[in-house]
């Protein structure tokens, strides 16, 4: 049966095509291994379908979470991996299945795991610069398309971009789009969104948020991808927010060591605290740095492991272009940013707040995402 509903007023998407499936899950998937990983409120294991043999990945997401029916929250996560279906580098949906209390994704499994893991590496499996252009240049055709459709992603950080193969080095897959928000008919956003060391400047500051927000994090994962060090990370969250407001960025020689200097380039088009300043997803897929020739040398961080010897993947070329015109994004809705609930754990999760580390504008009122 097609499950369908409203646009709700903060942008979420509830209207699907995806039939929810009601018969058991195990009865067509038999579960494998360990856990590919795990959020908040869901859990990702490895799945066969028993049909096909195919390996597949399962999200397992509880549908009250602190007391609250938030059916509607992952209807919206369904909703955004549908429209997303055409682009490569959107994380494939096969099926949804339903019981009592979950609502269970069963999506394309990245068996190559998180890109975090190659971020933080000190060893062979870090990222040379070509891998981070590469790979740089997947990530950007994948948000290109969301944002062409009008949809922000706004929890974009190195745990929600998958490879498809570690080993050799494959391509990437963007997951996660319980965040994710249609910008065309929202008329006001309320909510407490993104991981603190890849918000915003304007989330923190309750200005409108855009497809430009999506482009900061785009610039705060470059930044990780190549030097392995978060550029706004403090040792408290009041500090990487004052960063973040702050702009304070580190580009010296000795970080940046072995990198080449369109790639700075790149990250300090995105990481511009004016959004309106900020390069946007096509700005960056012509931008110098992606389309040069490949680099001879890595920074010591990345070592060199090159890329240059694997195939390249299909690009944008093969992405239809999509008809939806793209929409005024700029004042779409407001956020309340809140403090910590705890010591950051080098950006794994999403954050919610029960205060704000700013003062508020008191007109608006507190709304926090399940
Ligand atoms: N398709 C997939 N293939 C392989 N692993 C996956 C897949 N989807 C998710 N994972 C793993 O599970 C983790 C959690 O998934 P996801 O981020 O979608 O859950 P979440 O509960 O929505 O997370 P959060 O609390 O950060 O919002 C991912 O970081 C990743 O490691």
């Amino acid at each position: 049966m097609p499950d369908s509903a409203k646009m709700s007023k903060n942008g979420m998407l509830t209207t699907i095509h995806t039939r929810i499936r009601s018969d058991p899950f195990t009865a067509n998937y038999e579960l494998v291994g360990r856990e590919l990983g795990r959020g908040k409120f869901a859990v990702v294991k490895k799945c066969i379908e028993k049909a096909t043999g195919k390996p597949c990945a399962a999200k397992f997401l509880r549908k009250r979470r602190k007391g609250e029916d938030c059916r509607m929250d992952i209807l919206n996560e369904i909703s955004v991996l549908e429209s997303a279906k055409a682009n490569p580098y959107v994380v494939a949906l096969h099926e949804v299945y339903e019981t009592n209390n979950e609502i269970i994704l069963v999506l394309e499994c990245a068996a190559g795991g998180e890109i975090f893991n190659q971020c933080v590496a000190d060893n062979d499996d870090a990222f040379t610069e070509n891998d981070v252009i590469r790979l740089a240049k997947q990530i950007l055709n994948g948000v290109a398309f969301l944002h062409r459709n009008n949809v922000v992603h706004l929890d974009l950080k190195p745990q929600n971009i998958l490879l498809t193969c570690a080993r050799p080095l494959g391509d990437i897959r963007i997951v996660d789009f319980g965040l994710s928000r249609r910008m065309d008919k929202i008329t006001e956003v309320r909510e407490i969104l993104g991981t603190p060391e890849y918000v915003a400047p304007e989330i923190l500051n309750y200005e409108p948020i855009s497809t430009a927000t999506d482009m900061w994090s785009i610039g705060v994962l470059t930044y990780v991808m190549l030097t392995g060090e978060s550029p706004f990370l403090g040792e408290v969250k009041q500090e990487t927010f004052l960063n973040i407001s702050q702009v304070n960025v580190d580009y010296s020689q000795d970080t940046f060591e072995g990198i080449s200097s369109p790639a700075v380039d790149f990250i300090k088009s995105l990481l511009v605290k004016n959004p309106r300043k900020r390069a946007t997803a096509e700005d960056c897929l012509n931008h110098p740095w992606l389309n040069s020739l490949p680099h001879p040398h890595s920074h010591p961080h990345l070592h060199t492991r090159s890329s240059l010897d694997e195939p390249e993947t299909s690009q944008s070329e093969s992405e239809p272009e999509s008809p939806v015109p793209s929409p005024e994004m700029d004042l779409i809705g407001s956020y309340l940013a809140c403090p910590s609930q705890g010591g950051l754990k080098a950006g794994r999760d999403a954050f919610s707040f029960s205060e704000p580390p700013f003062p508020t504008r008191p007109e608006i009122k507190q709304e926090l995402i399940c």
